[in-house]
């Protein structure tokens, strides 16, 4: 009796289990329906739209709004208007410019007619040109609400280059200076066109409102242009909270136009935007994501040399030409530009702790070329623009797909051939994830940007595609990212085994009340932990980087997932069992994986010197080259197991 009653007790634990994977597995392909449908959605309501290379409003990118035909774009685009003239003149003899790009006519002129715009044009486009021309048209003067002041100062460099009178105020600016910015708002002779001020400004400064109150009533304030829109929402990326007060403008000032202007914005986080900045029917153009000239290519970060091999690339293809390294912290930025001064490169940092004249130095030296790379932090990001950035390496992986599509972008915005270089580090991941830990989608946004990282067999702008909601087609590219100009350089792998292996080492550290790092999950997975986990461990005969793409993988995939622990000074990144993992232990659930082939760094073949040129960017292996290496030879490709 006994027996019986152990034995169905037995058969019962095992249907239960069995039953909990049928769920698991339900849930996930649920999971996966919803996401498919949406996509399925997606692509459905862009193909309808994607007759024009623009998109004007009343697509389905656009929050509701008056509805804006392909025939109302085309009567914007003409330059018949009674401002016509004086913008094509203004065009020339002020900015230099022999014609517009595509859509910039028509955002002007919308915005000559009084028009609430959304403009969402790539990097590097000239969305600037889009409110700074019609504020030269106007009387009065535009507010310009900006984000970073390292945007602003670009932005005021630039256009007294060009004789435009601009002027800004924020936390640097002297007493003096902020007396005679206000007393020029409301003189009637508009000493200024411009006026460059931070959201905090217009939340905070009641003497700024009084001062706009009265630039409203004698009808000298002309536009409202909210620059990088996407930070009011919370959604988007780089949300700031002092965007989120701004709706006050446009209580306050009904009649004026706003413009706001974003390289990366949803339909979604536009129609956040939307509201937050109580814009009743905006119209919302919107360009193809995509920047032609941009080489994107991603290489394995290996810590030891990794800073020999930008370097490397500095001092070879990128030899006398200008660039940006984007690193992770304040810290990093010291010491990767002191360990390039090191290799006689002129380098120097910038970031968020730096005086502001100290700032404002290193951005004057680098814009006229006294040095040539400026190792930045993001607040080195948004909006800075020089036009012959050959180049921008990413020291360290962005946060995510939107933060890196505007770091990248600002290279080759003159049109010339551009280099964007991630370096994909193992360890970096987590020092990200414990940073953006406290963002409301902070986990999934890396994880998406891991992805295109780790990614071995889709063309990188189609993962850009997909994520901005875009219908690309791979051939577009025009072998001008590093797996379209390279081949599927990989091989698929049944990773089932190792990924049990690895996820019975967190279990086992699990079972003795000790949580480890993916570092430590490495280590002991190779062999290398203490001698007590050793002895039970099965030790793999994978290689490190073998060993980080597989948990990698399983991180992304669910069977890992992330366990943060807080202690007053820092957080902790910790392994623990996602989802998924459970699924291991039926014996009919496999996982594979696209695995890189290996080639040594000292393998790399010889590479030309220019930038984004077919010849460009030859990197073995998704290696980075090494132009200095005068040992090049021939490729050695080690196939994984
Ligand atoms: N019609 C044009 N013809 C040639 N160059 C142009 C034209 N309009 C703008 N430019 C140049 C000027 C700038 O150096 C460069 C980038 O313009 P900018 O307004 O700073 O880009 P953006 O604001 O769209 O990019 P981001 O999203 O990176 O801020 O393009
Ligand atoms: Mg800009
Ligand atoms: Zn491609």
């Amino acid at each position: 009796m006994a027996n019986r009653t152990d034995d169905a007790q037995a058969e019962l634990d095992s249907v239960e289990a069995e039953l909990e994977m049928v769920e698991l597995q339900i849930s996930e392909l649920l999971e996966k329906q919803t996401k498919l449908n949406s996509r399925k959605n997606k692509l459905l309501k862009n193909l309808e739209g994607a007759c024009s290379s623009a998109q004007p409003s009343g697509s389905s990118k656009a929050p509701k709004q008056a509805p804006f035909s392909k025939q109302d774009l085309k009567h914007y685009e003409k330059s018949d208007f009674s401002w016509s003239k004086e913008v094509q003149t203004k065009l020339s003899s002020v900015f230099q410019l022999s014609k517009f790009r595509p859509l910039q006519q028509a955002a002007i002129n919308l915005s000559m007619s009084g028009k609430d715009l959304f403009l969402v044009m790539p990097t590097g486009r000239g969305k600037s040109l889009c409110y700074q021309l019609p504020a030269l048209c106007s009387k009065g003067f535009t507010l310009v609400i900006a984000p970073l002041v390292s945007l602003m100062e670009d932005q005021l460099m630039s256009l007294k280059s060009n004789n435009v009178s601009a002027v800004t105020l924020n936390a640097s600016s002297t007493k003096e200076d902020s007396k005679q910015v206000l007393a020029g708002m409301i003189d009637t002779n508009s000493p200024f066109k411009l006026l460059y001020v931070t959201p905090e400004k217009v939340a905070k400064s009641k003497l700024l409102m009084s001062k706009l109150e009265k630039a409203y009533n004698m009808g000298l304030l002309a536009r409202i242009a909210v620059d990088e829109v996407h930070c009011c929402s919370q959604w988007g990326h780089d949300f700031r909270p002092d965007y989120k007060l701004l709706g006050i403008l446009k209580r306050q000032f009904p009649n004026v136009p706003l413009v706001g202007l974003t390289a990366t914005a949803t339909s979604n986080v536009l129609k956040d935007c939307q509201k937050i900045l109580c814009v009743q029917e905006p119209i919302t153009l919107t360009a193809p994501f995509n920047r032609p000239n941009l080489y994107y290519e991603v290489c394995f970060k290996d810590n030891v040399d990794c800073i020999d091999q930008i370097a490397a690339l500095i001092r070879g293809r990128y030899k006398n030409q200008s660039g940006i390294v984007y690193v992770f912290s304040q810290k990093d930025a010291e010491v990767v530009a002191t360990d390039l001064q090191k290799k006689d490169i002129l380098a120097q940092p910038y970031h968020a702790n730096m005086e502001p004249a100290d700032k404002s130095l290193v951005h004057q030296r680098w814009s006229s070329k006294k040095i040539q790379v400026v190792v930045a932090t993001v607040a080195f990001g948004m909006g800075i623009d020089k036009a012959d950035v050959r180049f921008v390496i990413h020291h360290t992986i962005s946060k995510s797909i939107e933060n890196y599509y505007q770091e990248s972008g600002r290279a080759g915005r003159d049109d010339g051939p551009a280099d964007c270089i991630v370096f994909f580090g193992f360890m970096d991941i987590f020092r990200i994830s414990t940073m953006v830990v406290m963002e409301n989608t902070g986990q999934q946004k890396l994880k998406n940007m891991i992805a295109y990282c780790q990614n071995l067999d889709r063309c990188r702008r189609a993962m850009m595609a997909i994520h901005f909601d875009e219908v690309w087609n791979d051939k577009e590219c025009n072998q001008m990212c590093d797996i379209c100009r390279h081949g599927n350089d990989y091989i698929t792998m049944d990773i089932t085994q190792h990924a049990r292996d690895v996820v019975e080492v967190v279990e086992m550290a699990g079972s003795m009340d000790e949580k480890l790092t993916p570092l430590k999950v490495c280590d002991a997975w190779m062999g290398k932990g203490p001698a007590k986990r050793r002895k039970t461990i099965k030790v793999t005969s994978l290689s490190r980087l073998e060993v980080e793409s597989i948990i990698i993988h399983l991180l992304l995939h669910g069977y890992f997932s992330e366990d943060f622990s807080f202690t007053p000074y820092t957080t902790y990144f910790y392994l623990k069992l996602g989802p998924k993992a459970s699924l291991l232990k039926n014996g009919s659930h496999s996982i594979t994986m696209k695995m890189r082939r290996v080639v040594s760094p000292a393998t790399v073949k010889k590479v030309s010197e220019s930038a984004g040129g077919k010849s460009s960017a030859k990197v073995e292996g998704k290696r980075p080259a090494d132009s200095d290496n005068k040992k090049s030879v021939a490729k050695k490709v080690k196939t994984l197991p």
